[in-house]
């Protein structure tokens, strides 16, 4: 296995100000990091990083073996806020066709048919090809998600990068968009990074485990990273790790790590 992502002493900066340093990682083909950290640890600076959108760094950092803004073809990043107008009544089909268009450099509103049928293929994939005709803003918040992520994949990425996908959903639309996660971990081998403050629904899925806290704290197995006296440096001496079977879990105090209550 090829390594895709390759970070060594990588410290990114804003207008000169530091919001992380030292990272140094690599990550395999097919592989899925979570990415955890307190509020402002960085997490979403390093996306924008490897998504190419941002560029202020010092170190080294290559994605498929070129510069990150040489890549971006190759990326897709979906960020932590929708940011679609719920005023414009888009039906889920719009919305996914849109991934398409963004990658042919489109501009008009006549949606080639060969992008549309490709929309209903990923929908398909996705478990999700029912909500086509529904208007987007009428879903519920797992929907967006997974909806959100099929308009990702439009591009044919390599690298998926998810800022906090589950955040704000319910236990259960939790456990969808994670299963649709591990869907395209499974079948489409991507690479991926997923940001999370609740790591818990996302263990099944990750194969590596990063902790950072405006430097890097942690970077391993989930074994190797979800140890008490590695997350009780971040999360307070309270913070526990249990093992359930072969997984680790995260429990901060009376709460999961950034997630629902036990
Ligand atoms: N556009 C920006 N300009 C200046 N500073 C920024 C900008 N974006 C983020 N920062 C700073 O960089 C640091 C890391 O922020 P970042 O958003 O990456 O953290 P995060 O781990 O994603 O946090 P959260 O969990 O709250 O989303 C913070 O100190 C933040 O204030």
């Amino acid at each position: 296995m090829e390594n895709v992502i390759e970070a060594e002493d990588l410290t990114i900066t804003y207008n000169g100000k530091v919001a992380v340093k030292n990272l140094t990682f690599k990550l395999k083909e097919g592989e899925t990091l979570l990415l955890l950290g307190p509020n402002g640890a960085g997490k979403t600076t390093l996306l924008k990083v490897i998504a190419g959108i941002h560029s202020e760094y010092t170190g080294k950092i290559t994605v498929l073996g070129k510069s990150p803004r040489e890549s971006r073809g190759y990326v897709a990043y979906v960020p932590q806020t929708i940011t679609l107008n719920s005023e414009i009544p888009l039906t889920v089909l719009e919305v996914v066709t849109m991934g398409g268009l963004y990658k042919e450099g489109i501009v008009h509103f006549n949606v080639p048919s060969e992008i549309v049928k490709k929309s209903l293929e990923v929908l398909g994939f996705l478990g999700i090809k029912n909500l086509a005709n529904k208007p987007f803003r009428e879903l519920s918040g797992g929907q967006k998600q997974r909806v959100i992520i099929a308009r990702a994949l439009m591009s044919d990425p390599k690298i998926l990068l998810l800022d906090e996908p589950i955040s704000a959903l319910d236990p259960k639309a939790k456990a969808t968009v994670t299963s649709t996660l591990s869907k395209i971990k499974e079948e489409l081998n991507l690479t991926m990074i997923i940001t999370t403050h609740d790591v818990n629904p996302l263990i099944e899925i990750g194969d590596k485990v990063m902790l950072i806290n405006k430097k890097l704290v942690a970077f391993g197995s989930p074994e190797e990273v979800l140890r008490d006296e590695v997350i009780s440096t971040i999360y307070g001496p309270s913070s526990k790790t249990v093992k359930v079977g072969e997984r680790v879990y995260c429990i901060i105090g009376d709460v999961h790590l950034g997630g629902g209550k036990i």
